[in-house]
């Protein structure tokens, strides 16, 4: 056996040096890579986005990287992504097959993860035609109520407001996808985040050594104790996926008609031939992947709230003059285009998955001179592309004017849509397929965040001057997605009447939530 390993090494090293180093000198620009590692040593420990923007000033738009063996281009120019990722999305749309998580953890059944073909046709096909704009009003109920309760939360608690911001999205989007009378619901929620939690780990880069050295699965079972580890992992998920399913399947068995993502997902079961595995995955990546992105980008608009007290002033004023007393709600959203504007920025500034996710490429290519070989791997900096002044001037400003653009009445105007003119939601085949949905619970959540608190510098307790946050040198927490480490806000009703009505509206609601 050691025999067998030494050999499968030396032929690994000997391809990896004649990749990297002998025949390194017609390469697309890029940094000096390490014979075997490639620039794999030179990866920060954080903060990926800000590295790859300084590689795109140092190297230009397309820069050429190299992971422990896998190639990668990084590209930060959107044409070049809309020319790749779009344009020729029949060949640049695969996944990294990762042993331990796609293969064992996710018996190849979870969407984020899925290589192009077949599987990730029908699955996006489920998640479009279910989350289309118009199959969207049915959760606006849910979304208002949602937004009511985080009202609350933030009222009686507002130092714990990461923690109800995350409440916020994993209930709601938890009843969104199984809908509202699951039982035990509480314990179950725990239990999605728990496993959402560990899957995110295991997706890490590095995280396990078999996805870098891909032989060791040939290893058997006594020396692979990883592969145990990946599998129970993957026992748990399905059976927690799929008791959540069937709750769903019974209960509509038994008359109740109310709508639900998984309610539909079981009445196209037949037409998209899904088997009962892939059924109870499209609920597990519809929990999964919506629920911290989009808190993550709450997260960050509170901060955004800060940096720019004006725009928030300005928010409140077009709120109280179209919405007056009540909670805004989405009957009010075509007349309120300065926060149609709030929230395209807030989508922009941040882009809150900085580098979406890579794109694998099928087959050879050549692009503008360059030969892409089959299984490079393309990284969009969407983080680039958002601060480049060839796109958007003073990117790095949380400038809601760039979009401020009504119909001649006044309103939103219909063509202007929340998903359009920015690149947070990704490319081409494998974009994100929950856009609509996405912008509707920001926008739901930013419109009564503005209309409910002034949000502001908090205090110093000693001197009581207001402790500055700046945004550039605010930690930040990364993974996928990013959002600031928490940071001194005061978030406080605008009046005694606004606390009167946070609490009156969430007692209407209360009993339908
Ligand atoms: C503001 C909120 C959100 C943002 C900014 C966002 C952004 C993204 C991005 C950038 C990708 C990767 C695109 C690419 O590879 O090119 C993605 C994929 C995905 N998103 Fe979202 N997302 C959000 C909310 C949601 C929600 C609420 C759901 C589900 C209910 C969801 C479900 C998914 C799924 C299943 C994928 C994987 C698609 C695939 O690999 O084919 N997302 N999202």
């Amino acid at each position: 056996m050691l025999v067998l390993i030494s050999a499968i090494s030396l032929a690994a090293c000997t391809f990896y040096l004649a990749r990297n180093v002998i025949f390194a000198g017609d390469r697309i620009p890029g940094p000096r890579r390490l014979p075997l590692l490639g620039n794999t040593l030179q990866l920060p420990k954080g903060h990926f986005w800000t590295w790859f923007e300084r590689l795109y000033h140092e190297f230009g738009p397309i820069v050429s990287l190299n992971f422990a063996g896998d190639d990668y281009l990084l590209l930060s120019h959107p044409a070049d992504a809309e020319e790749l990722l779009v344009k020729r999305s029949a060949i640049f749309s695969g996944r990294k097959q990762s042993v331990f998580g796609a293969k064992y953890r996710s018996n190849n059944k979870r969407m984020l993860l899925l290589p192009h073909g077949e599987d990730l046709k029908k699955q996006r096909s489920v998640f479009k035609l279910l989350l289309r704009p118009n199959a969207l009003l049915s959760y606006h109920d849910r979304i208002e109520q949602q937004s009511s309760r985080l009202l609350l939360d933030l009222l009686e608690g507002p130092d714990r407001y990461r923690d109800h911001l995350y409440r916020f999205t994993a209930t709601l989007i938890m009843r969104i996808t199984y809908g509202t009378g699951l039982h035990g619901q509480e314990s179950d929620l725990d239990a999605i985040l728990a496993s959402n939690q560990s899957f995110n780990l295991d997706a890490l880069p590095g995280a396990h050594l078999v996805d870098t050295f891909t032989w060791l699965d040939y290893l058997p079972d006594f020396l692979s104790p990883w592969r145990n580890d990946a599998k129970r992992k993957h026992l748990e998920e399905l059976e927690l996926f799929q008791r959540l399913a069937v709750q769903v399947k019974e209960r509509r068995a038994n008359g109740d008609d109310s709508e639900s993502f998984m309610a539909q997902v079981w009445d196209c079961q037949t037409k998209y031939d899904l088997d009962e595995e892939t059924v109870a995955y499209l609920g597990g990546s519809a929990f999964e992947a919506g629920t911290s992105v989009t808190a993550c980008l709450l997260h960050t608009f509170l901060l955004a709230c800060l940096t720019q007290p004006d725009v928030v002033r300005k928010a409140q004023a077009e709120l109280d003059q179209v919405v007056g007393e009540d909670v805004p709600g989405f009957e009010h959203m075509s007349r309120l285009p300065y926060m149609h504007a709030v929230v395209k920025e807030a989508l922009r500034w941040v882009p809150v998955t900085p580098l979406a996710f890579p794109h694998k490429c099928d087959v050879d290519q050549e692009y503008k001179g360059i030969k892409i070989t089959a299984g490079t791997f393309i990284i969009p900096s969407i983080w680039n592309m958002h601060k480049d002044p060839r796109n958007f001037t003073d990117g790095q400003i949380f400038d809601p004017s760039r979009w401020y653009n009504p119909d001649a009445n006044g309103n939103v105007k219909e063509s202007d849509s929340l998903v359009d003119g920015h690149w947070t939601f990704g490319f081409g085949r494998r974009q994100c397929p929950a856009n609509y949905l996405a912008v509707e619970v920001v926008w739901a959540a930013i419109a009564a965040l503005l209309w409910a608190f002034d949000i502001r510098n908090s205090k110093d307790p000693v001197t009581g001057q207001p402790i500055e946050v700046d945004p550039t040198t605010t930690p930040w927490l990364d993974g996928v997605n990013i959002e600031p480490a928490p940071f001194p806000v005061s978030i406080l009703p605008r009046t005694k009447a606004h606390g009167e009505k946070i609490r009156l509206h969430w007692k209407a609601v209360a009993s339908s939530a």
